[in-house]
């Protein structure tokens, strides 16, 4: 699925895959218009020391200026703000931070318009969700949207953070109330590990430092609850999966016995000396070695970026994958998968469309769409052949080339693709293969 990586190069994101190992988390925020998302994000910069001095300096004067009395952290936020505002194609803001104990990505997406593409679009990747509601009015039907969202992208954590907990009295009732409602909804979704933090963003209680008001929260604050969530065994470490991204054969003369694969490493862990098997040819031999530069390692996994050479003068070439002989994906050309459909034009039977899938590119035909899910009830409606805009529904598919996948249930790499127009080259189709 389409992510904010393809602005980084192969080599930057190998250094940072290999340097800070699993010690990055990327996180998605979700939230309806006012809950306070952007004032959250600018008290978890502040608090955590993430921001400079003359970004606060510039915040406070404008604050004063606009006769607040208090900072307003959401300007922190401004001018990518004012850029989605005009239209421009940022339709997700990408925003990195660290502490000594990790480094975070947060996918801001906009809660406004075209939400749920947004959505699929920033949490695809993500590790967890944090969806944020408003004390005072509590769950709402947005805010039951967006943990779906997260719940059928298999975001494996999900914080509901209950915000502005400072206008109802800090009351332990309230935020009881909302975490009994929402556990009971919960039920009837996929998450796998919820946590429920009370907070104030704009006065910083449990957002990094603990509050004082809420003796009752037994709980983490939320940064720390950040900080410390255990995503390393969220990665599938026992299937191997390689899709070949790159054939590299250098042209300097030192180097001409040189063949390497390159790609990154979506599932299971590689040796050098493991027999693989290349699909979709299934020929078969070991890997020798393992680079990294000018390095080798002595094994790679998710979501390491490597080249890796094999012993025997196999054929590969990009979009073909590497597996372990008695553990590989079977290609298919027939696809059942939940689309979420990004478009106007509507998604209907017989529509042609170009399909990519993790390295590889063909096209594919809609054979049928099978029912629209409502996403507030989960109901099915059989009725509809179509998906419009923001729709999510189960969609059969027809490619022209054979895929190799898993279901995503599985695999969030091997089990996703993006359906592409192709006279205007846009991505108008997320799909989850099931
Ligand atoms: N009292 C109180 N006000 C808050 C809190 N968090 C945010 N606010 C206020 O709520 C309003 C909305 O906050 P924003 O951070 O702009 O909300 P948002 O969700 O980012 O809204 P959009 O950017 O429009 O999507 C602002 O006036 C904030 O100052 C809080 O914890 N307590």
């Amino acid at each position: 699925m389409p992510n904010e990586t393809e602005n980084i190069t192969a080599g930057e994101q190998a250094v940072e895959n290999v340097t800070t190992n699993m010690d990055l988390l990327r996180f998605a925020t979700a939230g309806s218009v006012d809950d306070g998302k952007s004032t959250l994000i600018g008290r978890l910069l502040l608090d955590s020391k993430s921001i400079f001095e003359d970004q606060l300096e510039a915040v406070e004067t404008t604050s004063k200026g606009k006769g607040y009395d208090y900072t307003d952290l959401a300007l922190l936020t401004d001018g990518l703000r004012s850029e989605r505002e005009q239209g421009i194609t940022i339709d997700v803001a990408y925003r990195y931070f660290a502490t000594p104990n990790r480094k975070f990505i947060i996918a801001d997406t906009p809660g406004h318009v075209q939400y749920t593409r947004n959505m699929v679009t920033g949490a695809s990747t993500a590790d967890l969700g944090l969806v944020l509601v408003d004390a005072r009015q509590g769950l709402t039907e947005q805010s039951r949207r967006h943990a779906v969202i997260l719940s059928l992208l298999r975001v494996p954590h999900l914080v509901l953070a209950i915000n502005k907990m400072d206008l109802v009295n800090f009351d332990r009732d309230v935020y009881e109330k909302i975490q009994a409602e929402f556990a009971q909804f919960a039920t009837k979704l996929n998450i796998p590990d919820l946590a429920v933090i009370p907070i104030s963003a704009l006065q910083g209680d449990n957002v990094v430092n603990r509050s004082e008001h809420m003796d009752w929260y037994a709980g983490p604050t939320l940064m720390h609850h950040l900080e410390h969530v255990h995503v390393a065994s969220d990665r599938d470490l026992v299937d191997t999966r390689f899709p070949v991204q790159y054939v590299v054969r250098p042209k300097s003369d030192e180097y001409h016995d040189y063949r390497g694969y390159g790609g990154q490493v979506v599932g299971g862990v590689l040796k050098p000396g493991d027999e693989v098997v290349v699909l979709p040819s299934g020929m078969t031999t070991r890997i020798s070695a393992i680079d990294l530069y000018d390095k080798t390692l002595p094994e790679a996994y998710p979501p390491m970026s490597v080249t890796i050479r094999l012993e025997d003068d196999v054929d590969v070439s990009r979009g073909d994958m590497i597996a372990r002989v008695r553990n590989a994906p079977s290609p298919t050309q027939d696809i059942d998968a939940m689309v979420c459909w990004m478009t106007t034009t509507p998604l209907g039977p017989r529509q042609k469309l170009a399909i990519k899938h993790t390295t590889r590119s063909g096209r594919a035909l809609v054979k049928d769409v099978l029912y629209r899910l409502d996403v507030n009830t989960l109901h099915r409606d059989l009725e509809s052949s179509t998906l419009g805009l923001n729709d999510i529904g189960r969609v059969q598919l027809r490619s022209t080339i054979p895929l190799l996948c898993d279901p995503y249930s599985q695999n969030r790499d091997t089990g996703s693709f993006i359906l592409i127009d192709e006279t205007t080259g846009a991505t108008v189709g997320a799909g989850m293969i099931l």
